[in-house]
């Protein structure tokens, strides 16, 4: 097992690029199981550039999930900095995470993560009507307009359940986007999806992601997915376990 960390320096903002956006310096990840410990992110230096799409690939189990998880504010390292969008995360306490997350970052996910009781228009008004800035009317009209702007202005009034796949993920994109995020995060957002809708849905989030000038991160295993990001930053698994002495 490799004793060395998975990115020892890593600045894909360097050489006159743009300032980064996230920036994680002696970062780790740990999860504890029993008597052992296994580290699955350890990081020295990161830089992301602000304003591209970059992709984050490597073998399942590598910790593609945990470094988005991360930059959402979602999950805590176990030691080391993360700071996003200039903001140190691990000095936040939860509210304020939570405020960071709502103002900052738009997630879309593999399965979707829609509220089956709610229509498209419902999903993506949601974020709008928890952070409470907006009045009905002008929450729904935006809703309205994000629908619009991935293609399914006319399924506004569909649940979930009356939706394809490529369909959920539209609404998943638009919700995502419905905050004017910073950092647009998506995990596998083309997994569930044949081949060629998983390209138009990957296509239409660098577009998006363009428009509101987010910065986007994409884990994935699609090398097609790849080739349409400005970067790719290869992880690789180290999944160091250790004895806990306590
Ligand atoms: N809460 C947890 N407790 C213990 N181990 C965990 C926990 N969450 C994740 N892991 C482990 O951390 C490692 C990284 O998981 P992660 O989901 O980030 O990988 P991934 O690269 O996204 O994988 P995949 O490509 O399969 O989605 C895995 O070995 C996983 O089992």
């Amino acid at each position: 097992m490799p004793d060395t960390a998975q990115t020892r320096v890593l600045d894909l903002s360097q050489n006159g690029g743009p300032a980064p956006i996230v920036e994680m310096s002696g970062l780790k990840i740990s999860y504890r199981t029993g008597e052992m410990s296994f580290t699955v992110l350890d990081i020295d230096e990161l830089a992301l550039p602000a304003g591209l799409s970059i992709g984050l690939s490597g073998p399942s189990g590598c910790g593609k999930s945990t470094l988005l998880n991360l930059c959402a504010g979602l999950l805590r390292p176990t030691v080391g900095s993360i700071r996003v969008d200039g903001e140190e995360l691990t000095g936040l306490g939860q509210g304020a995470l939570d405020r960071f997350r709502a103002k900052k970052i738009g997630y879309v996910f593999q399965g979707f993560n829609l509220i089956p009781a709610l229509s498209a228009l419902g999903n993506v008004e949601l974020p709008m009507r928890l952070s409470g800035s907006m009045p009905a009317s002008l929450r729904r009209a935006r809703a309205q307009e994000l629908l619009d702007r991935v293609g399914l202005g006319t399924k506004a009034r569909q649940k979930p359940n009356q939706l394809s796949f490529g369909q959920m993920q539209r609404v998943g994109i638009a919700r995502a986007i419905a905050g004017h995020p910073r950092l647009l995060l998506a995990d596998e957002p083309t997994a569930s999806l044949e081949p060629g809708l998983g390209l138009s849905i990957v296509r239409l989030l660098i577009a998006v992601a363009k428009e509101n000038s987010a910065t986007l991160v994409v884990a994935t295993h699609d090398p097609a997915v790849l080739t349409e990001l400005d970067h790719t930053l290869t992880m690789s698994a180290i999944n160091r376990a250790m004895e806990v002495s306590s």
